[in-house]
């Protein structure tokens, strides 16, 4: 079973408290969006792996840690993944961006896929996958699924999101047990396929679309 990580941090639950309010608008939203992206790529980053090097500091030799160099993919769902790629680039701004054109059904709510385009080594690449919203999960699942089929390693696929449901979290974690889920929150139920409380429809507060 994959695992489910929740930062319950400070910085970030303010954060989301400015987004998940109605009247935030568009360019605010889109810049904390970013900036949660941010401390979560800070998270997602924690089990790259890192190799000695020996340096010389003003004070003399010494061994220190520096990143082994590991290839990295960051590969959004759009739309609504697309508002959190800069703030993963911010962090690891060597990384490829590979896309995943994915749109809902609004009544039945089931996943489409109408776009993949991958880093072609993208079977060599850690990936970080990127959504704010897990709802019931059909997206993540959907996409997950394309990138596997493109020879992605199941062990190397992290899936970051803003706001998850519990509904998501089980079909994700049950579809695809490989997977680690990094949330911001972790919220309380599903209402008619939008999370409650949730912050609404990510890609139209984004992209000021409704
Ligand atoms: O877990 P699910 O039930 O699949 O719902 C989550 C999906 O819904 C939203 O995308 P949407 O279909 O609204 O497309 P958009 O990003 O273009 O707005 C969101 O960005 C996720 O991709
Ligand atoms: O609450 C939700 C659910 C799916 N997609 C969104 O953008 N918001
Ligand atoms: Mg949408």
């Amino acid at each position: 079973m994959g695992k489910l990580e929740v930062m319950n941090h400070p910085l970030i639950q303010h954060k989301l408290t400015i987004i998940r309010n109605k009247d935030c608008g568009t360019r605010e939203f889109r810049e904390v969006v970013n900036e949660i992206a941010r401390l979560l790529a800070f998270e997602a980053a924690r089990e790259l792996p890192v190799e000695d090097v020996t340096i010389e500091t003003p004070m003399g030799k010494t061994t220190s840690k520096q990143l082994a160099g590991k290839k990295l993919a960051v590969v959004p769902i759009l739309r609504a993944g697309l508002g959190m790629v800069d703030g993963m680039l911010d962090l690891i701004p060597a990384a490829k961006v590979g896309h995943i054109g994915m749109f809902r059904d609004e009544e039945t709510f089931e996943p489409h896929e109408y776009f993949v385009k991958l880093p072609s080594d993208i079977d060599q690449r850690q990936i970080f996958m990127v959504d704010p919203m897990l709802a019931t999960g059909g997206s993540a699942i959907m996409a997950i699924d394309a990138i596997k089929k493109r020879g992605a390693n199941p062990k190397n696929i992290k899936f970051i999101c803003l706001v998850a449901a519990p509904e998501g979290v089980k079909a994700l974690q049950a579809a695809h047990p490989d997977v680690d889920i990094i949330a911001a929150a972790l919220d309380d139920h599903l209402e008619d396929g939008y999370i409650f409380p949730g912050l609404g429809d990510a890609g139209d507060r984004l992209f000021g679309t409704k």
